[in-house]
């Protein structure tokens, strides 16, 4: 469902080529990536008006927003009550809105086929659970529907964000764009699509992702940590149940770990090991340990697999012709760190195969 997906996504900018039309590459990817998310965790792409007047992404943002907001009941938890800010009035409508949705979700799985052939999903697996003595934990709708927030949370801008800024580095680096191009010709040729089975051979691929989740953290200072004991951290003592906020930002721009941190050079990770899977902590886009995102190896996949279609069908012109160096790469900073402004750019097809 995934390959479905990105065979759409790249037809319709197959027909902006066509045209020679600027494409809002930005919002784009982002729909592409709520489209992923959704056939995958919901089993089917729902449409705006399904969901609630304002729409998916809207509340999905506010909810984000309102998430990473400081709140200042969390410090001083007497004056929470209090709700100074309205956060939790506000949170209490995007709550409403979701827990809705799932119920309608949940209940239009249980009420569909049942046949023993049909093609599970997501919610289908977890509403095999309830009641049943098969899992460790008791699961319920209340579970399910935490979940359910959870993963389409977890997938939909994160996905969405590692790629567009992977993409935004290759158009500001055209010599890098070409290598990869290169990389893409030799692996896979000219007359078919990237697809997942090639993902593993494409290495050159692989070093321009993590160099740009180097730069580009989709969470800056990851999700809030809590001490579970009194530790010593250098010569700073954190007790017990302190919230402990990781500045992955900084430690992947830390020029003590790396050297020209702010450039972007994927070269840098030729023949070293350090990976992005939460073992070397310098480079930490996924976090690390218990709490890290159990979500990487499919946003991993997702970030390859789009970027690497993308240059290997493409090739990309700035509009306006604006040349590469005057791209705009101002972040906007909050609990995810999308590009401040979109990406827009101009595709021209470039494979030779015969069909879309
Ligand atoms: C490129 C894509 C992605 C990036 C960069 C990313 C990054 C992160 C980061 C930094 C965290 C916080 C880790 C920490 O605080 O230590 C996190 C947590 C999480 N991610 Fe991802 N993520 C991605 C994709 C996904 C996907 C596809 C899913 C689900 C299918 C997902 C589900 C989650 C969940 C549920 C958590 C919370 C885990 C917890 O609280 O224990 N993520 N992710």
């Amino acid at each position: 469902m995934r390959q479905e997906e990105l065979d759409l996504f790249i037809k319709l900018l197959r027909d902006a080529a066509n045209d020679i039309a600027a494409v809002d590459i930005s919002a784009k990817i982002s729909t592409l990536a709520a489209g992923m998310s959704c056939r995958m965790v919901l089993g089917r792409k729902y449409m705006d008006n399904e969901f609630d007047e304002k729409g998916f992404k809207a509340v999905m943002k506010e909810g984000m927003h309102l998430a990473a907001a400081p709140n200042i009941g969390d410090y001083i938890p007497y004056v929470g009550a209090l709700d100074l800010k309205g956060l939790k009035k506000r949170m209490k409508v995007v709550n409403k809105i979701f827990d809705d949705f799932f119920d309608r979700v949940i209940d239009e799985h249980m009420k569909s086929d049942s046949r023993e052939d049909k093609i599970k999903d997501f919610v289908d697996v977890m509403l095999g659970f309830v009641g049943t003595e098969e899992s460790e934990y008791r699961i319920d709708r209340p579970n399910i529907k935490a979940i359910l927030l959870d993963m389409l949370a977890g997938s939909m801008d994160t996905s969405a964000t590692a790629i567009e800024w992977a993409f935004s580095e290759l158009m500001r680096h055209p010599r890098v764009m070409k290598k990869l191009q290169m990389e893409l010709e030799t692996v896979v040729g000219m007359k078919r699509k990237v697809d997942e089975s090639d993902l593993d051979k494409l290495g050159y691929l692989n070093m321009v992702i993590k160099e740009s989740m180097r730069l580009h953290p989709v969470a800056p200072l990851l999700i809030p940590h809590q001490s579970m004991e009194d530790c010593i951290v250098e010569d700073y003592f954190i007790p017990k149940k302190s919230k402990v906020i990781i500045n992955a930002w900084a430690i992947m721009r830390d020029p003590s770990a790396w050297s020209d941190p702010e450039k972007f050079w994927p070269e840098r990770f030729e023949g070293s090991n350090i990976d992005v899977r939460g073992r070397d902590f310098q480079l930490i886009p996924f976090g690390s340990g218990r709490r890290g995102c159990p979500g990487l190896q499919l946003g991993l996949t997702m970030a390859h697999l789009v970027v690497a279609q993308l240059v290997h069908c493409f090739d990309w012109k700035l509009t306006n012709d604006m040349l590469p160096i005057d791209l705009d790469m101002t972040e906007h900073f909050g609990l995810s760190m999308p590009r401040a402004k979109h990406l827009v750019c101009i595709p021209a097809y470039r494979l030779h195969d015969e069909k879309d």
